[in-house]
C-alpha cells in the first residue's frame, strides 16, 4: 500500500547539517492501522511527511497505491495525493471560512462542480457527526469538533490513505476518546488505510494494528499488537481521581 525504500532526508548542509531520516525501509499493509512512536526527534513526522512526498527524500522511493512518488512529475504527483489524506496536531482550519467552506477546499482546489462539491462536504460533515455546524466559524468550535472538520475535509476526495500527525495531542482525553473512535470508524467502515504518528502509548493501544518504533532517524523496531475486542475498547472510562489515585486519595471539595 505505502513502501518506503531507504529513504533519507537531511536538514542544513555541512557541519551542521543533520539527518532526521536515515535510510528507512517501511510498508504498511492496506487496510491497517499503523502507528509511529519515538522519542522526540526522532525522525517521525519527517517519515510521515515523506508518505506524500511533503517533504521529498534526499535519497530513496517512495510507493504509494501502486504508484511510485519519487518518479511522478508535479502534476501527477498533485493528482496521486489527492488518495492520500492529512490530519495535523493543529487543524490548520482557515478560520475566515466556515466549517463548510473549509471541507470545500480540497474540491475547489480540483475544479469539482458546485452541486458536487456541497453533496460531497454535506457527506463528509454527516460522517464526522457535524453537519449541524455546517454554516459555523471554526472560533465558535472547541478542539475535537474542529479536529472533525479537519478530518472531513481529510476525507472529501475519498483517499485511500490517512497520514495523521498527533493528530490528538491538543485534545483531553474524553475528546481523544471521540477522535479515535472517528479514525477506527474511518477504517473499519471506509476501508481506509491510516498512518499516525504520535507519542501517546494509549492511542496506539487503543487504536493500531502495527507499530513501527523509530529512534535518532532509525527505525529500531516494528510489531504487530493483538486486536482489542470491542467490549474491552468500550469500557467504562476511569475519572482523574481514578486515573491518578487507584482506588485512596483524600477529598478536599
Ligand atoms: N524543516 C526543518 N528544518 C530543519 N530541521 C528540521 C525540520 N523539520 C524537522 N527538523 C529536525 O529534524 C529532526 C526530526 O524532526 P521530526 O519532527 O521529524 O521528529 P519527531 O520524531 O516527529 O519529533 P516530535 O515528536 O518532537 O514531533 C528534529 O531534530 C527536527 O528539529
Amino acid at each position: 500500500m505505502i513502501s518506503l525504500h531507504k529513504v533519507s532526508k537531511s536538514y542544513g548542509s555541512g557541519t551542521g547539517g543533520f539527518k532526521a531520516v536515515d535510510r528507512v525501509s517501511l510498508t504498511v499493509r492496506g487496510g491497517t492501522i499503523h502507528g509511529i512512536i519515538g522519542p522526540s526527534g526522532a525522525g517521525k513526522s519527517t517519515l510521515l511527511r515523506m508518505m506524500n512526498l511533503l517533504e521529498p527524500p534526499d535519497e530513496g522511493g517512495v510507493v504509494a497505491l501502486g504508484q511510485d512518488l519519487t518518479a511522478l512529475p508535479e502534476a501527477k504527483l498533485r493528482i496521486a495525493r489527492r488518495s492520500i489524506g492529512m490530519v495535523f496536531q493543529q487543524f490548520h482550519l482557515l478560520h475566515n471560512r466556515t466549517v463548510s467552506g473549509n471541507v470545500a477546499v480540497p474540491l475547489e482546489l480540483a475544479g469539482t462542480g458546485r452541486t458536487q462539491r456541497r453533496e460531497r462536504v454535506l457527506e463528509c460533515l454527516r460522517f464526522v457527526g457535524l453537519e449541524d455546524k455546517a454554516d459555523q466559524y471554526p472560533a465558535r468550535l472547541s478542539g475535537g469538533q474542529k479536529q472533525r472538520v479537519a478530518i472531513a475535509r481529510a476525507l472529501a476526495h475519498r483517499p485511500a490513505v490517512l497520514l495523521c500527525d498527533e493528530p490528538t495531542s491538543s485534545l483531553d482525553p474524553d475528546t481523544t476518546s471521540e477522535i479515535l473512535a472517528v479514525l477506527r470508524h474511518i477504517n473499519t467502515t471506509l476501508g481506509v488505510t491510516i498512518v499516525i504518528v504520535t507519542h501517546e502509548m494509549e492511542v496506539v493501544k487503543e487504536l493500531c494494528h502495527e507499530v513501527s518504533v523509530m529512534e535518532r532517524g532509525r527505525l529500531v523496531d516494528g510489531f504487530a499488537l493483538p486486536r482489542r475486542t470491542p467490549a474491552e475498547s468500550s469500557r467504562p472510562k476511569l475519572s482523574y481521581r481514578e486515573q491518578l489515585l487507584g482506588e485512596g486519595g483524600e477529598a478536599h471539595v
